[in-house]
Order: C-alpha cells, then structure tokens, then sequence
C-alpha cells in the first residue's frame, strides 16, 4: 500500500503507514456483561460479538493489517455451563460456515488455532473445510484460536520436540528460541507469528493464558469498552496510542539511561 492509499480514517488520525501493527491480537472480552447491562441473554451477548468481530476483520483488511487473531474460546471457558459451551461452539462453527466464501473472496486464509481434540465434531469439520477452501490465499490470514490456550500451545510444541529428539531426529542442544517458537501454532504466520498489537476490551488488565510465549515483546492496550461495542472508533484510538509507543526490544535508546 503506497502512502497514498492509506484509508482516509486513518489519515484523519495522524496514523502513519510505516508504524501500522502487521499483526494485531484480540481478546474479546464482556459479551455476558455487555448482554446483561441490556436485559439480553449471554447467547445474545456472543452473538453480538460475533457481529463485532466480522467488522474489525473488514477493518484490518481494508487498513493493511496483515493478521488478525481473535480469543474465540479458551480451554478454561470449557468449565462454563453446558448450554453457553455449547452455544459459543455452534456460534463459532456458524460463523465459519456462514464466512467461508467472504473469505475466498477478499484473499483471507483461515486458521484455527487450539486443541482440535476438544472441539465437536460438527465443528471441526467446518475448520477443515475453511481452512482447505482459503489455503492459496495470503493478502491476509484471520488466525481463530478456538479451544486454544497459551500454555497448551508451549506444551504441544515441546511435544513435538520430545518425540523428534526419541526418533533420534534431533539432538536437546540444538533446541533453542527459533526452534520452539518454529513449532507453536502462530507459526503459521511465519516472521509475523508474534502480535505487535494485543488488544484486550472489557477493562480487565490480564492476558488469560492467551498467546503467552508470542506476547514477550508485545504492545499491550487495554480498551474499557466491552466487546460488543468496541467499533471502528475505539480500534483507530487503539491504534493511534499504539503508534506513539517506542519498540525497544529490550534494547536501550542510543542516548537514554531507560531500561526496557
Ligand atoms: C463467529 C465467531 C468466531 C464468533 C465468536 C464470538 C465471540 C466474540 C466469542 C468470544 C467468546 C467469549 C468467551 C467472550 C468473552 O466474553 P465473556 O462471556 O467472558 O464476557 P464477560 O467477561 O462479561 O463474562
């Protein structure tokens, strides 16, 4: 995208093309509360979000963004009632049913990123399909973390090395960063694979067991409103405070005594 380009919203704000975040991180968090503040059901309250979430996807496509992943559901949110488990995943497998040729469409890869063996059936079959019909697509990928959690994802990844170090395919010391990180599940995105943004709505100042190892270097905004009304105003504020923040890395500036 030439300078040029750059969508008129973001223009209007000062946002500068070169500091854009490629990746952006979200947890959608205070759906129930969001519902329960206007006498709806917690169905209602995800349904909402869901509608919130296909619009900030619209809006990182058409801002340049290249990534996007969204907490869906949480290993631990399996502990909920049975019947709001059961509707999140019904509203998740819609939501991909009902997107899957959108996606084809705008060049959008679906990912879905979790414990499949926790998912319903109906579910991942849906996954399978998503992610088979957008696979040649690459203007932007859309990662679902579904049945997913941070820790789970570090497990799995050892995992993966544990059984290649016992085929004898790979030796202990030659483990190191790139290679875990090579293995977890954001891999999929490769020199993109850790946010540089990480939105959290709802007020709460947690991560939640969410992209825990990708995070370490990570801008973090916390935005008070609840999901179902963080909109296009609230995602451009985000992004402008972004903007102002310096990415050290853990390095110190030329000619500043901070550290990190
Ligand atoms: C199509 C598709 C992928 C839809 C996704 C729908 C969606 C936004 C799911 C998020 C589910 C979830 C557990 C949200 C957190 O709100 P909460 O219930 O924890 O809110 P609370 O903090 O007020 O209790």
């Amino acid at each position: 995208m030439a300078d040029t380009d750059l969508p008129q919203a973001l223009v209007q704000r000062g946002l500068r093309k070169e500091l854009m975040p490629r990746h952006v991180a979200f947890v959608m968090d205070g759906n129930r509360r969001w519902a329960e503040a206007r006498g709806l059901t917690t169905a209602e309250g995800h349904e909402a979000g869901g509608r919130a979430l296909k619009k900030i996807l619209q809006l990182s496509v058409a801002w340049g963004i290249r990534a996007i992943t969204v907490f869906a559901f949480s290993q631990e949110n399996f502990r909920r009632p049975e019947e709001e488990v059961d509707c999140c995943m019904e509203l998740i497998e819609q939501g991909i049913r009902d997107e899957m040729e959108e996606y084809t469409r705008n060049g959008i890869r679906l990912h879905v990123i979790g414990d499949p063996s926790t998912r319903p059936a109906s579910l991942q079959d849906a996954v399978r399909e998503a992610e088979e019909m957008t696979r040649n697509n690459s203007r932007f990928h859309m990662i679902l973390a579904t049945c997913y959690s941070g820790r789970w994802d570090i497990v799995q990844a050892c995992r993966e090395l544990a059984a290649k170090v016992q085929d004898k395919l790979l030796n202990p010391e030659d483990i190191d960063e790139a290679m875990l990180a090579g293995h977890l599940s954001t891999n999929v995105l490769g020199e993109f694979a850790c946010p540089d943004l990480l939105i959290r709505t709802s007020g709460e100042l947690r991560l939640s067991n969410f992209l825990l190892w990708q995070s370490a270097y990570t801008e973090l905004y916390f935005s008070n409103r609840m999901w179902p009304d963080f909109d296009e105003d609230e995602y451009l504020e985000a992004l402008k405070n972004f903007q102002r923040r310096e990415r050290r890395f853990g390095q110190r500036k030329p000619s500043s005594q901070e550290s990190n």
